[in-house]
């Protein structure tokens, strides 16, 4: 039906309606929520009802008791987009009372339209329809919460069954005005100068071009209308988390923690909390122990032992082997020194295989030749990226994936999005940045890769830069926390602060200087319950793969680009280049560069390096920041590239390292 049809239609009830001085009632609500049903009883007449949203397209107008009914076709917010909305429009601006049918299934879609309602200053009740699906599902709505934040008559119905249509005759006559919101009620003060209704004041502000020109309004900027969206669909996911629980002691539990999270008095301990949790779970469990063996025995035992051992056979090569006890002293040592192989000495070749057999050995293999050295020595490209890749990197990133899934599942995720949204919303971002943000502390590369969810390039510009520059991945934090451990609480505060500091910094400037907008944060706040495992289980599983077969190509070519550095002589270039700024400006020893550019390879390298230097406690303090703020391992460096472009990711690299000496030299000319 075209639209000057329905206004056309719309006549004669317009005029029925002004003749009419009986209360009119107008049910609204999204489609396929049961309003006909709820008509149809009401009026004894029959409208069509069938279970296809868009059943009902004009409007039906039928008796009962003293009241007019009119039941209206379904929308999901009053406005002028489409012809539906329109004819509801004009029939709820007219109306005396509107009753709004819910579906409670669908409480964070359909509470949208409520809010609108309410917000036009109608006098409303709510009906919460589909009570048998909730029961069946197992989910329970706190009525009176609900009714007490929204401020109206709230009654629940089944319609199919008629249940709970005794009460509608309560909720008719105790519909009133509900709560006002203070963002909304303030701007809509300015129209009533003017003498425009709440109502007509609203929808113009939303954009309702019809309603302006009917009152001679200007066209309102677009900014207006998404910003009371917005306002709108952050309370709906408020509200919902609030009432909305599983029927059971622990949905309770689960609801009281959906509650608390959300806001952040309470919801910022909580995530202390569950960080806490999660350092444990990761930075104890998956990264010491598991990491450890897998690392160490098979990447490192058995691994690289045997590849290592294979190729000695055919080239120049020196093998110390170590025997060593529980506490890493070695109590035994031999040097194997196979000039032309190991096949050419088969003697020693036995020797070193006996040696080397015991439980507690570690065979360091020397390769003289550049080219074996590039692809299987210390640092080689097949050797190390293997072990790094498979034994290190990927039980971490199932780590990560794990608790990441089973915080989504659970609904906390969501909520922490939802209550970091304003925060983020002042450096550019939304509350959806959290995710990636949040698995940078695991691997930088993966959570590059991360960014692709957020909403513009805007936010993925913005959260690549703070991943790059301000975030340490899980293998630096380790070994920032053993610097730390015997420094005291001074450089853990100094640290925090600088690269806050810079975070915030950072983050500021980008948002001023990048061009776009960043999206709004729409999220939908399911149920917070206890995760379904086999559904955590299924979804780590494809992600941690997925992660693999994306990132692990990038880590060969980084490792094959640093390796082809190291035999041109280039990375010794590089590194003395950073000596004097090293020592004079960082005012670090000098080798303290060497870890600055194994960090290239990977992060960890770099600070790792930092042990075996003797520093002072504010050394430490400098060595830590620079190396948090400087450039990310080549693999996260390579990925980043792909996903930002050539042009955006070498700015950010060259930032990171001006950055990162610029800050650390300035914190040390201040406290060395
Ligand atoms: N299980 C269940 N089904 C319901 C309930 N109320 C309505 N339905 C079913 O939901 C479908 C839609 O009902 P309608 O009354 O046509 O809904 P409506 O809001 O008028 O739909 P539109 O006119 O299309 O906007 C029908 O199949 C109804 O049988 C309820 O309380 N429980
Ligand atoms: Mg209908």
């Amino acid at each position: 039906m075209k639209s000057d049809e329905i206004k056309d239609e719309l006549k004669p009830i317009n005029n029925f309606i002004k003749q009419n001085k009986q209360n009119k009632i107008v049910l609204v609500g999204n489609p396929n929520v049961g309003k006909s049903c709820i008509f149809n009883y009401l009026s004894g007449m029959y409208v069509d009802v069938s279970n296809f949203p868009g059943t009902t397209v004009s409007i039906t107008k039928g008796k009962y008791k003293d009241y007019d009914v009119y039941d209206t076709p379904g929308i999901y917010g009053v406005g002028s987009f489409n012809d539906e909305e329109k004819v509801a429009r004009d029939i709820i601006l007219d109306g005396d009372i509107v009753i709004n049918v819910v579906n409670s299934l669908n409480l964070e879609r359909d509470l949208f339209l409520t809010l609108q309602l309410i917000e036009m200053g109608k006098k409303v009740g709510v009906i919460l329809n589909f009570s048998d699906e909730i029961k069946k599902r197992k989910i329970k709505i706190n009525v009176q919460e609900l009714s007490k934040i929204l401020g109206v008559e709230i009654i629940e119905t089944t319609a199919i069954d008629k249940k709970g249509f005794d009460k509608i005759d309560h909720l008719i006559e105790n519909a009133r005005v509900g709560n006002q919101p203070d963002e909304i009620s303030s701007i809509i003060k300015n129209f009533a100068s003017q003498n425009i209704p709440q109502a007509q004041a609203l929808l113009i502000l939303e954009g309702d071009s019809n309603i302006s020109s009917k009152y001679k309004i200007e066209k309102i900027p677009i900014e207006q209308r998404e910003n009371i969206y917005i306002t709108r669909r952050n309370r709906v996911n408020e509200i919902v988390s609030q009432i909305e629980y599983e029927d059971s002691t622990k949905g309770e539990i689960f609801n009281w923690l959906g509650k608390i999270s959300i806001n952040p008095i309470t919801g910022i301990p909580l995530l202390v909390m569950i960080l806490t949790l999660v350092y444990f779970f990761i930075g104890n469990f998956v990264s010491q122990k598991v990491v450890n063996y897998t690392e160490n025995k098979i990447g490192k035992g058995i691994f690289e032992y045997y590849t290592k051992s294979f190729i000695s056979r055919y080239t120049n090569t020196e093998i110390l082997t170590q025997l060593v006890d529980e506490n890493k002293n070695v109590i035994d040592e031999k040097l194997f020194q196979f000039p032309d192989g190991s096949n050419s000495n088969p003697k020693l070749k036995e020797e070193f295989e006996k040696f080397s057999s015991h439980n507690n050995s570690i065979s360091n293999f020397t390769f003289f030749n550049p080219y074996v050295k590039l692809f299987f020595g210390e640092f080689g490209v097949i050797t190390m990226t293997i072990t790094y890749l498979l034994f290190l990197l990927f039980p971490l990133v199932i780590g990560f994936y794990l608790v990441m899934a089973f915080l989504e599942d659970s609904g906390y995720l969501p909520r922490l999005a939802t209550m970091l949204d304003r925060a983020f919303n002042k450096i550019g971002l939304n509350g959806r940045a959290v995710i990636p943000i949040m698995l940078g502390f695991g691997c930088i590369t993966m959570a590059n890769i991360t960014t692709r969810l957020l909403g513009s390039e805007k936010e993925k510009s913005i959260v690549t830069a703070i991943l790059q520059f301000v975030i340490p991945c899980s293998a630096q934090l380790a070994v920032i926390a053993v610097l730390l451990s015997g420094a005291g609480l001074k450089p853990m505060l100094i640290f925090i602060t600088v690269i806050g500091s810079v975070l915030i910094l950072l983050s500021t400037i980008l948002n001023k200087l990048l061009p776009g907008e960043s999206s709004p944060l729409l999220i939908d706040l399911p149920i917070m319950r206890f995760p379904r495992l086999s559904n955590i289980f299924k979804k780590t599983f494809y992600r941690s793969w997925g992660f693999m077969k994306e990132a692990g190509f990038w880590f060969f070519i980084g490792a094959l680009g640093v390796g082809i550095l190291d035999l041109t002589g280039l990375l010794k270039l590089w590194q003395d280049f950073l000596n004097p700024l090293t020592v004079h400006w960082l005012k670090l020893p000098k080798e303290a560069s060497t870890a600055f550019v194994m960090g290239m390879v990977r992060r960890d390298f770099g600070a790792a390096g930092l042990f075996d230097l003797k520093l002072s406690t504010m050394q430490i303090t400098v060595a830590i920041i620079t190396i948090t703020l400087f450039v990310p391992c080549i693999a996260s460096f390579v990925v980043m590239l792909k996903e930002r472009g050539l042009k955006e990711g070498l700015i950010i690299w060259l930032g990171t390292w001006v950055t990162a000496f610029f800050i650390g030299g300035l914190v040390a000319q201040i406290i060395i």
